[in-house]
């Protein structure tokens, strides 16, 4: 296999960035710009691999003739509770809405990952899934846990690596799936397309 040219991580997220930082390969970070809007109409399953499709495929056709060489990979995460899907909140009565939502129950975190290899002109998308339970919070703990400013650039309005983790009570499933890259499903991907990241290939 020929090594690639660029490896680009289509991500403004610093979760995501530093994640895939560890495994020691050298990537490029160029973030997407597409319209994040959730179709309610669509399954959450869908609305998390379309959006992280629309993401790495807006960098993928900005990348000209290196794209030839090149793998774009992308992820979207959404909360799921009741039938609802939750993106990021913009506002603190978005945040305190969504947080009286997953207050004292179980919801799902979904990331959807495209990874678009330019090589072997293929495109994988998948997700994963996480259960989580959020504890029971006062109106007051949810307003304390808001000024943090933590919940507002996160799907569902927590983070569970950040203060989040003193409200998360159990997980079931990936961590780093609701941190925002899933990176066991992420590798199962890549070693679809002939790559490992235990083995430094990439
Ligand atoms: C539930 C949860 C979400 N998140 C974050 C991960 C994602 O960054 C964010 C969900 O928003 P996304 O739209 O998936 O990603 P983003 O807009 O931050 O970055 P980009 O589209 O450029 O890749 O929520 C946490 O960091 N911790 C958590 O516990």
């Amino acid at each position: 296999m020929t090594k690639l040219k660029r490896v680009i991580l289509a991500s403004s997220s610093p979760r995501r960035i530093e994640l895939l930082k560890q495994f020691g390969i050298e990537f490029e970070i160029i973030p997407s710009n597409v319209d994040e809007s959730i179709d309610q109409s669509l399954s959450v399953e869908e609305n998390v691999m379309q959006l992280a499709k629309k993401k790495a495929q807006e960098v993928f056709n900005k990348l000209g003739e290196d794209s030839k060489q090149s793998l774009v990979i992308a992820a979207d995460t959404v909360v799921y509770i009741e039938g609802l899907i939750l993106g990021k909140p913009s506002n603190e009565d978005e945040a305190f809405w969504m947080l009286r939502k997953i207050n004292g129950k179980w919801h799902s975190v979904y990331t959807g990952v495209c990874i678009i290899d330019g090589e072997w002109e293929r495109i994988l998308a998948e997700y994963e899934k996480t259960n989580v339970y959020i504890k029971h919070m006062t109106d007051e703990e949810i307003l304390r846990y808001i000024s943090t400013k933590e919940p507002f650039d996160k799907a569902g309005a927590y983070a569970i690596q950040g203060f989040g983790s003193l409200i998360v009570e159990r997980i079931e499933g990936c961590f780093y799936n609701v941190v925002g890259l899933p990176l066991y499903r992420l590798n199962i991907m890549l070693q679809k397309l002939g790559y490992d990241l235990m083995k430094g290939e990439l």
